[in-house]
């Protein structure tokens, strides 16, 4: 069950998806980020990031893991000071991002919450907004959102927010190279779901 998973990737896991045919590509360490999602009945909240890594993506909430920060701690944190939101966040999956000639991956830890206090205010880094993951056909007519904006979100998404929807626990890697145009391209992904051992 665990034999032949990408390089950087562990648990007790059954392959769900994966594509491209490149090798997957070298790194010696990981950075720890949070990235976290508040789903309620059909909708989602996401924000649009406002400024550096990431800018004018949708996204989770979330940032880097502060040196003698729990995983957890630093998603709340995060959440707070970019949507201005408290929520009993809880660990959903983890993704692991390598690109090429960085030397580092990312290793992010997606946590999410199906309630939450306060109200979602924008912040200097993030707008949050709601979107819908069900098709229109099946929403109330009179509260009609924009469905999810992949369009708009990070390349492989469209992989994993299904799962994390589902509450399904997940573990994926995604392996992209730096175009002359400065954006990402994928070479390769594999993402699986975890197994509970109970
Ligand atoms: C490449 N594929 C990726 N796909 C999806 N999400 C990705 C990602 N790579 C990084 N992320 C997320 O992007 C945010 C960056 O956080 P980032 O703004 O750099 O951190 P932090 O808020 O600590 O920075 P400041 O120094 O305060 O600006 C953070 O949520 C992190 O989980």
């Amino acid at each position: 069950m665990t034999s032949g998973l990408p390089p950087g990737l562990e648990g007790n896991l059954v392959e769900y998806v994966q594509g491209g045919v490149a090798d997957w590509l070298p790194f010696d360490h990981k950075r720890f980020y949070t990235n976290a999602f508040i789903i309620q009945g059909d909708k989602i909240l996401l924000g649009l990031k406002k400024r550096g890594f990431g800018i004018n993506k949708y996204n989770g909430f979330g940032g880097k893991v502060e040196p003698g920060e729990t995983l957890t701690g630093a998603a709340m944190r995060e959440l707070k000071e970019e949507a201005g939101i408290d929520a009993p966040l809880e660990h959903a999956g983890s993704l692991l991002f390598v690109t090429n000639g960085v030397g580092w991956a990312f290793q992010i830890e997606i946590f999410s919450a199906r309630s939450y206090s306060g109200r979602p205010t924008e912040s200097d880094e993030m707008r949050p907004k709601w979107f819908s993951f069900e098709s229109p056909a099946t929403s109330d007519a009179d509260a009609i959102l924009p469905p999810i904006p992949y369009e708009m979100m990070w390349d492989g998404d469209d992989h994993w927010l299904p799962l994390l929807v589902q509450g399904r626990k997940f573990v994926g890697r995604i392996d992209s190279v730096t175009q002359d145009d400065g954006k990402f391209a994928m070479t390769r992904h594999w993402f699986g779901t975890v197994i509970s051992d109970d």
